[in-house]
């Protein structure tokens, strides 16, 4: 789907951002761009979204050369500014905004609003400017802007800051389906809690803008050691066992649950 290579960029000031980074991500695969902050998963993201040109380095698109804005409508990326995607009078003409510009008829438009507005509870919001929103009304309502173009591949930039219990498991549901009809989605993170929700492997990078390791997200949330380094904090599932002594770590609570429940 996204093939990287060399990548690099530095912004105007002269911060590198990112450093030499190379990075195949599968048709289907669930992906996490873990880090600390700074690291620059959000530059990564968007110059895997082709929203910002490498100055070194290159990204391919489904195996093809074509460049980012030819393949604009099959990527679908939220970056962490939900103002982005929430410019129209209201919510519902932001969420019809991605179908119209797609040629898609009326009707589907307001088939894919309702549904989304029922998944992500904006149905009672959809008729509010968007700067009426709540930050997390506001994230929700850039998720479903996003998801109306129906894309193949999702970059998702710390989808679930500010999203509150209820709607982020409403969220990592919708995720789990999207991925099960075999889209690809990459979500970038700060919070090892989350990522054995989303992903299967991990992209780790570390505080300068290079990827420190990358593997499943089991050997990846499991090396302790190594994710100290990178200055994050281990899951906490993934802590607690660590603490307690047990030799096979869970990363995912219900694992856990799993676990304690055989003992
Ligand atoms: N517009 C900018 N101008 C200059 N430097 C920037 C700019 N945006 C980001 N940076 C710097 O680039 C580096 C990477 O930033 P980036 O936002 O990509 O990291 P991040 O991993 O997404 O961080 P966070 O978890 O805090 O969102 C940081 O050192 C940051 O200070």
């Amino acid at each position: 789907m996204i093939e990287a290579s060399g990548l690099a960029y530095r912004y105007e000031d002269g911060t590198t951002a990112v450093d030499g980074v190379d990075l195949t991500i599968e048709a289907g695969e669930r992906v996490a761009l873990l880090g600390p902050n700074g690291a620059g998963k959000s530059t990564l993201l968007l110059l895997l979204g082709g929203l910002l040109p490498p100055d070194d380095g290159s990204v391919r698109y489904f195996g093809t050369d074509q460049p980012g804005d030819a393949v604009r409508d099959r990527l679908g990326v939220l970056t962490q500014d939900p103002g982005e995607y929430l410019f129209n009078p209201t919510v519902r003409e932001d969420i019809e905004y991605g179908p119209a510009q797609l040629g898609l008829s009326a009707a589907e438009a307001d088939r894919r609003v309702a549904e989304l507005a029922e998944r992500f509870d904006l149905e009672h919001l959809l008729d509010r400017p968007p700067f009426r929103l709540s930050g997390g009304e506001q994230r929700r309502a850039a998720i479903a802007s996003v998801l109306s173009v129906d894309p193949d591949v999702l970059l998702l930039d710390e989808p679930l800051s500010n999203v509150d219990g209820n709607n982020e498991a409403e969220l990592l549901d919708l995720l789990d389906e999207l991925s099960a009809d075999g889209v690809t989605i990459v979500t970038s993170t700060p919070d090892t809690d989350l990522v054995a929700a989303v992903a299967d492997r991990v992209v780790l990078l570390g505080r300068d803008g290079r990827v420190v390791a990358t593997g499943s997200t089991r050997e990846v949330l499991t090396d302790t050691d190594r994710l100290r380094e990178a200055g994050l904090a281990p899951p906490t599932v993934v802590e607690l066992f660590d603490r307690a002594g047990f030799e096979d770590l869970p990363v995912r609570v219900e694992e856990a649950v799993e676990r304690l429940r055989r003992q």
